[in-house]
């Protein structure tokens, strides 16, 4: 594109091509059947929850706290999916002797933050997803201690605020008019969301079910 260029923006005759509009009707017919597994359920809860306290209004960051268990599952999306999975290079600034190892003053030290958000010694179930690690028994939001995706300490990631409230905004906004799920023949086991690795980590290019719920 040329310098000063403008991109070129979709007219609306583009974006309301009825070749498009007859696709996305046959797919909406054969998404909303797909419905009944255990992810399934739980966003139907979170939906639920989403319609009794938020309705049809934008969400925000004050419903937070009236929303325990959409609040969970975020923070079991983050404990699971972590987009982080390690810590930025760190020295230590003295000798130090951790678990039985001894470590020397000035030593590069990368924390593997995967391992404390599945620590099988602090999870119930470390290894699947389950919001009840972030729910008491009477279904209020409990913080936990091991859930550390954003570090710890004089230099754990200043950003962690504004990355939950974000996080929090996003997912209940999307959650509230979209339901999601695998397209049509396609289960959730079969969808392999196994994470690409690099500085983060992210999931695989796959195709999604995204109806409208308004
Ligand atoms: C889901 C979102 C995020 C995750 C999981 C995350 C995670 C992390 C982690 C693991 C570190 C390394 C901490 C360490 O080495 O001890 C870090 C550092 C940092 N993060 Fe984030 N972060 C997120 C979002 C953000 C945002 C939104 C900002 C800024 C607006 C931010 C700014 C920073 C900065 C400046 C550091 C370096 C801190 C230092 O070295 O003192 N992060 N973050």
């Amino acid at each position: 594109m040329e310098k000063g260029a403008r991109p070129q923006q979709l007219s609306k005759e583009k974006l309301k091509k009825p070749q498009q509009l007859e696709q996305s009707t046959l797919q909406v017919q054969h998404c909303s059947t797909v419905r009944s597994s255990v992810r399934s359920i739980m966003s139907y809860r979170v939906q639920e929850e989403i319609s009794k306290v938020i309705g049809s209004r934008q969400p925000m960051a004050e419903d937070r706290k009236n929303l325990p268990y959409t609040d969970a599952v975020t923070h079991e999306i983050q404990r699971m999916a972590n987009i982080a999975p390690l810590s930025l290079p760190h020295a230590t600034s003295q000798d130090v002797t951790f678990q039985g190892y001894f470590i020397k003053k000035g030593t590069d030290v990368i924390v593997l933050l995967a391992s404390v958000l599945k620590d099988e010694s602090e999870w119930e179930t470390p290894h699947s997803f389950n919001p009840a690690h972030f729910l008491n028994d009477k279904g209020q939001f409990v913080k936990r201690d091991a859930f550390l995706p954003f570090p710890a300490g004089r230099r754990a990631c200043p950003g962690e605020s504004l990355a939950r409230m974000e996080l929090f905004l996003f997912f209940t906004s999307l959650l509230q008019r979209f339901h999601f799920s695998p397209p049509p023949g396609v289960t959730e086991d079969d969808l392999d969301l196994t994470p690409v690795v690099g500085t983060s980590l992210f999931p695989p290019d796959h195709q999604l079910c995204v109806v409208s719920r308004v």
